[in-house]
């Protein structure tokens, strides 16, 4: 096997064009076996393999500089580069990641995982080279759905400035997760149809044509030329016009017209774009008829592209999905913002009954808040459906757009708290933190399934920005007798004990029922109270637990700071400065990629952690009353 001499990231340039042929069908088939059974990100690395191999034969790495935009795609390049034999672990607890880390390889230069930074940190690499005198290659990979994000444009426009090489490989399959949208999208389509050019090309000749005297002179003229009106007219005129050169478009599965193109750009002395046509899910027909289903797979049967997960779940998203349905049936002003993720935050069936009061604005997370900040403005009801860490994209937009202004726009967070084998990028444990730290906004987080459908209706009947948080899986359908209506501000107590509380909001309810449970076996009695709003917290519901325990125990699936235990801390320790408080909550850390179950236990913040920390708390207190006692004698 050829892809067993693959070792590291010089071995592929000893092969024969032959050899590179039968190569290249190797990877597809070592990828399609490893995602099967690991999942991961399949569809985009499909697409990818002779771009890949592309740039391995036309650049030199580690020395020249590949960065690839949101990194889904690396998987190639992570089997050229010598990790072949790492594939076993994909995205497990411990093992490789599924996007490019430096930690990982000196062939990754930059880590990514969200969308549209490429062009930015690549032009960063080569202003980087180019201040300390170097002369290596710098290459940023992005994919037509990175394009519509903006951080893409503001690069773009930088680097029409460049004096010395920058190559940017625009990867053109024409999808993003789901369909690609927007103006960009169709401006790339028309280039690859080729109507686009035809079209303007007859455009330009009727007009010349309707100058008196000379039209005709003119369109005589220019078709002698070299190129014709082609050479008004090229692909890519865009890019050209803003500075930067355009190659292509090129064939993406076509090793030899790749390559050419790739040492046609080295040749440049300022930024150049090569647009390559790939098709996602090249060369598995499961993934090539759906590539959105297998833009990111869970194990599956490669025979018939089945997913082996014995039973789909219901998830938070499926409520979400439904509620917002049924809102929106009986509130005509109801309208979903969505920036590129349809599937993923289950708005395709909003988009379906009501294309209208659909918004899909691209990967553009800024755009998408401030779009629905206009549109509160303007007298709708606004919810944009968003991954928590996608929503980091767009905190100034909430503040300076949303808040200050304290306009109607409910954020649907979802996949918030760790969200598993995506990684640190993914991870969605900042959003208490930053949203809390903005004036006007309220945060909600449900216990269960029936707390999230009777939280986002009580999100839309409030008249001022509120974020509604709900992890990525299966909906927590326990404790589902405890139904005490949704007030402002006000959270419930669901089991009353004395002595120690159980203060939980979101996943950790369902945490905190677990360890009241065990600890009741051991004969403790704890509280379990419910938290619901973040902010404002209920400030009756903490003065009462003050009052009746000695220690409470805060839970959230959050860094600690600027979350709600810290939001906690501060009104007990000014308020109740002999009542104890433990915080569970995550460190001031990033997070890796792995089992969500084995996060929370490395974590300590599983039943079986928080348990344990109790106890020390426990005898601590005993030590300190013993020792307290001694000293009083
Ligand atoms: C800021 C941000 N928003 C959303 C996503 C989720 N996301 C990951 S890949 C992707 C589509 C990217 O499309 P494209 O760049 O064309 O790559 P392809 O998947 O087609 O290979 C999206 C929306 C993300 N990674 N980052
Ligand atoms: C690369 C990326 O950002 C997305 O593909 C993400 O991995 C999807 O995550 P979910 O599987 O949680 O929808
Ligand atoms: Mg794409």
């Amino acid at each position: 096997m050829i892809l067993e001499l693959i070792n590291g990231p010089d071995d592929i340039k000893k092969f024969s064009k032959q050899e590179l042929t039968i190569l290249s069908q190797e990877i597809r088939d070592f990828l399609i076996e490893k995602i099967s059974t690991t999942g991961g990100h399949l569809a985009s690395n499909l697409g990818v393999v002779e771009l890949t191999m592309a740039i391995y034969l036309a650049f030199d790495l580690p020395m020249d500089k590949i960065v690839w935009d949101v990194g889904h795609q690396s998987y190639t390049h992570k089997i050229l580069s010598g990790r072949r034999m790492e594939f076993d672990e994909l995205r497990q607890y411990g093992g490789m990641s599924g996007f490019p880390k430096r930690k990982e390889s000196p062939c990754d230069a930059f880590d990514t995982g969200h969308s549209s930074t490429s062009i930015s940190a690549g032009l960063g690499l080569a202003q980087a080279r180019d201040v300390l005198g170097e002369g290596h290659f710098v290459v940023s990979v992005i994919g037509d759905g990175s394009l519509t994000g903006g951080m893409a444009y503001e690069a773009l426009n930088n680097a029409a400035q460049m004096k010395k090489n920058f190559v940017i490989i625009l990867n053109d399959n024409n999808m993003s997760i789901s369909e690609n949208v927007g103006g960009m999208s169709t401006y790339l389509n028309s280039i690859r149809t080729g109507n686009g050019y035809l079209d303007l090309k007859k455009h330009v000749t009727d007009m010349l044509s309707r100058i008196p005297v000379i039209g005709d002179t003119l369109i005589d003229r220019i078709s002698r030329t070299k190129n014709g009106i082609k050479q008004l007219l090229i692909p890519g005129m865009l890019f050209e016009n803003m500075g930067i050169t355009y190659l292509g478009p090129v064939d993406g599965h076509n090793l030899k017209a790749l390559t050419r193109a790739l040492r046609e750009a080295k040749k440049l002395d300022h930024a150049v774009l090569v647009h390559v046509i790939t098709k996602k899910g090249k060369g598995y027909a499961p993934a090539e008829n759906n590539p959105s289903k297998f833009h990111a797979v869970d194990p599956f049967d490669i025979l018939t592209g089945k997913s082996k997960k014995e039973k789909k779940v219901f998830s938070y998203t499926d409520v979400f999905s439904k509620t917002i349905c049924r809102l929106a049936k009986e509130d005509k002003k109801i309208v979903a913002v969505t920036a590129a993720m349809p599937d993923g935050t289950g708005l395709k069936r909003f988009s379906n009954l009501y294309p209208d009061r659909f918004f899909d604005v691209g990967i553009a997370e800024e755009h998408a808040v401030t779009s629905a900040a206009g549109m509160a403005a303007g007298g709708l009801k606004p919810v944009v459906a968003v991954y928590s860490s996608f929503l980091q994209r767009g905190f100034d937009q909430v503040l300076h757009d949303v808040c200050i202004q304290n306009l109607p726009v409910v954020f649907a967070v979802d996949r918030a708290g760790l969200v598993g084998s995506d990684g640190e990028t993914h991870q969605g444990i900042f959003d208490l933190s930053f949203l809390s730290a903005i004036p006007n906004m309220s945060i909600f987080a449900p216990k269960n399934d029936w707390e999230l459908a009777n939280g986002l209706e009580f999100a839309f009947s409030l008249d001022s920005p509120i974020a509604v948080r709900y992890p990525r899986g299966e909906a927590y359908q326990g404790l589902e007798d405890f139904k005490a209506p949704i007030e402002y501000g006000k959270g419930e107590i669901i089991y009353e004990e004395t002595d120690i509380a159980l203060l939980a909001v979101g996943s950790m309810v369902s945490t905190g029922e677990h360890v009241r449970q065990k600890l009741k076996a051991e004969g403790w009695n704890c509280t379990l109270a419910n938290g619901r709003f973040i902010k404002p917290f209920d400030k009756k519901l903490i003065d009462h637990l003050a009052k009746n325990h000695w220690l409470i125990v805060t839970m959230e699936e959050n860094v600690l700071q600027g979350g709600y235990g810290c939001l906690i801390n501060g009104y007990i320790h000014e308020h109740y400065p002999k009542v104890k408080v433990l915080n569970i909550a995550l460190p001031d850390a990033y997070v890796e990629h792995g089992n969500v179950s084995l996060l929370r236990k490395g974590l300590g913040i599983d039943s079986d952690s928080i348990i344990w920390r109790m106890k020390k708390e426990y005898l601590d207190m005993e030590r300190q009353n013993r020792e307290w006692k001694d000293k009083m004698k």
